[in-house]
């Protein structure tokens, strides 16, 4: 078997917990072996089949696999991602949510659909709990005890790449980390395409190996773990012409909680990194500026978020100091203007409102500018510059390009 990244196997722990422990900080991901006991060969197997026969169904039926978190549905190939078609399957453990799934694509006859709800169950629940077995020990290399992922949901993401002697060397799925706290993946047995790059940069091939299943580990881990799990960037790139099919089961973040460090992992040597936070927001926040590199975690840096704090407070202080100055302000029409602009839909409205504000202040400032002694408008000119260059910081951190409207695919 070609093993290109690590494998851990899970009949063999503690003994295999340094090796977790390496592979999770340096990797972020790794190849498993040994959890039949959880997720039979055969289940895998099934599944395959099922999910095989499910994208042969007709576009018309394939697309009433509608979103039911932001892009957890059906994806035609786009323009972003050409070569890929997948469908999703948001909180796949559930049986209501398998049930409704299997309801909208209920185009085959009775007795497969029957047949295809069970297998889909069962593989959800399997998964699952294999997903919670792996958490348990990730916990437990960090040196928790009682770490549980129960409350975190998990969606399946079915990817079909047809690639042909047209689009080799061309993105199947494009460089991202994945949504997950964790993802695990169940390869095509006969094409690779999957390339992984090390917390050190180096980029590695992962070819297939049958019976195994590979272990992404994301962003919500790099944030659980308070930096210490990398949440490695990875893509699909076509190698050689076939039709690549991959199930990807994902665990999400919880509903309700927020998304955070337990206290245990943050030390004065290692302070926590990012301010807790609703899975929902950073999913949007992902989802909606297309950002895949990890760049989604970026306004819930505790850096950034003190910086857009510091921008807020800075921000309403020069507004009042300002207007104090020139009271008898004769530009109303002026400021009406401003308040009547619409916040960009890249730029946050807190921040937007700030730079409102700040921009009336700038205007009274110019009118009045002629009137005023020229030292205290130094000052004032001084302070200006001081806080453009914290909203440029600070707009660097919670805006971002514009991919198109179209949203990542591969989580
Ligand atoms: O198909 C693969 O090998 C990887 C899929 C993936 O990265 C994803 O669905 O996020
Ligand atoms: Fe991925």
């Amino acid at each position: 078997m070609a093993y290109s990244i690590p494998v851990i196997d899970l009949q063999d722990f503690p003994g295999n917990m340094k090796k977790l422990m390496k592979a999770s900080e340096e990797w972020g991901c790794f190849r498993i072996v040994n959890f039949e006991s959880i997720l039979p060969k055969s289940l895998m197997d099934e599944m395959r089949a099922v999910v095989i026969s499910l994208l042969e169904l007709p576009y018309e039926i394939k697309q009433r696999n509608v979103d039911v978190i932001e892009g957890s549905g059906y994806r035609f190939p786009d323009r972003i991602n050409p070569i890929h078609e997948g469908f999703g399957l948001y909180d796949a453990a559930s049986s209501e949510a398998v049930n409704a799934f299997c309801a909208l694509l209920n185009a085959t006859p009775q007795q497969r659909t029957v047949t295809v709800r069970e297998i889909i169950t069962r593989y959800g629940r399997a998964v699952y709990e294999l997903s919670m077995a792996i958490g348990r020990k990730l916990g437990e290399g960090l040196g928790l005890t009682d770490v549980s992922f129960k409350k975190w949901p998990s969606q399946f993401r079915i990817n079909k790449y047809p690639f042909t002697p047209e689009n080799i060397d061309s993105d199947g799925l494009r460089p991202h980390t994945d949504n997950s706290f964790l993802t695990i993946l169940q390869e095509d047995e006969q094409f690779g395409g999957l390339e992984v790059m090390q917390r050190s940069g180096k980029l590695v091939q992962v070819e297939p190996c049958p019976g195994t299943l590979i272990i992404n580990l994301g962003d919500l881990a790099q944030v659980w773990s308070n930096g210490r799990f990398y949440n490695v960037k990875h893509r699909v790139s076509s190698k050689q012409a076939g039709i690549r099919i991959t199930i990807a089961t994902f665990l999400l973040g919880p509903r309700e909680e927020a998304v955070e460090a337990p206290s245990e992992l943050v030390t004065s040597d290692n302070p926590r990194r990012y301010v807790p936070f609703k899975f929902e927001d950073y999913w949007k926040s992902k989802f909606y500026k297309c950002l895949d590199d990890g760049e989604a975690l970026n306004p819930f840096r505790i850096e950034s978020a003190e910086i857009v704090e510091m921008v807020v407070v800075l921000g309403a202080r020069m507004v009042k100091m300002v207007v104090g100055l020139f009271d008898d302000l004769e530009q109303n029409i002026h400021l009406r203007e401003i308040s009547k602009q619409q916040s960009p839909q890249d730029v946050s409205p807190e921040l937007f409102s700030v730079l409102q504000d700040v921009k009336k202040a700038m205007v009274s400032f110019q009118i009045h500018e002629q009137r005023r002694d020229a030292a205290q408008l130094i000052e004032v000119d001084r302070i200006f510059q001081v806080f453009d260059g914290l909203v440029q910081k600070a707009s660097a951190l919670v805006k971002h390009p514009d991919c198109g409207g179209g949203g990542e695919i591969g989580i």
